[in-house]
């Protein structure tokens, strides 16, 4: 891509304040209770690194990867599983930790699948919430940044599989 079209939208330390702010709110929501955190695969994994650093509760770690069918733009609403978390969530307070929230449907759909498999509770953590695009009536309990409609790269997301290392937020115009 042209990168002259990238132009930062969330910087760096405007980033690590939210994820800490994010963090000290769930740190005192869930106290005493302890945290399934599950991470969406490849967008997720920065946040959920983050975040985690500053979680002051017990807490676990899982993995899981989706694939929307439909090509970087266009959202189909069919969601695959590529890979399944590796233990049982049952009776756990499970924390799913996203990325992005657009149409919503990746979201809806893990909760719903998530929500079947008997845990104690399930909420949604995602960093960056486009309300303006969303098809599925699905809502987020943590959020770090509400955003405009535009294409988002950088810090775990990806334009073509690249940029995910940029350790700020940008977007393409
Ligand atoms: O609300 P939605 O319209 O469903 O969009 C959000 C999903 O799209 C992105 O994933 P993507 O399929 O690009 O996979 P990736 O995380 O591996 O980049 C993002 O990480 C969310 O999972
Ligand atoms: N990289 C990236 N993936 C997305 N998935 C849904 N919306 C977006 C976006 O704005 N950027």
């Amino acid at each position: 891509m042209d990168e002259s079209r990238i132009h930062v939208m969330i910087d760096e330390v405007s980033l690590q304040n939210r994820i800490r702010q994010l963090a000290d709110e769930i740190n005192h929501d869930y106290q005493g209770k302890e945290l399934a955190m599950i991470c969406v695969l490849k967008g997720g994994v920065m946040f959920m690194t983050d975040l985690a650093k500053y979680i002051q509760i017990p807490m676990t770690m899982d993995f899981m990867s989706v694939s929307s069918y439909g090509n970087q733009q266009v959202s189909t609403g069919i969601v695959k599983i590529m890979k399944d978390l590796d233990n049982s969530i049952e009776n756990q307070h499970v924390l799913i930790v996203e990325d992005i929230m657009d149409t919503g449907r990746t979201l809806q759909y893990l909760k719903n699948l998530l929500a079947d498999r008997n845990p104690a509770s399930v909420k949604i953590c995602t960093l960056l919430d486009k309300p303006h695009t969303r098809v599925v009536p699905v809502k987020a309990d943590y959020t770090g940044f509400v955003i405009d409609d535009k294409f988002v790269l950088g810090y775990g997301l990806d334009y073509e599989q690249h940029y995910r290392n940029l350790p700020y937020i940008a977007y393409v115009e």
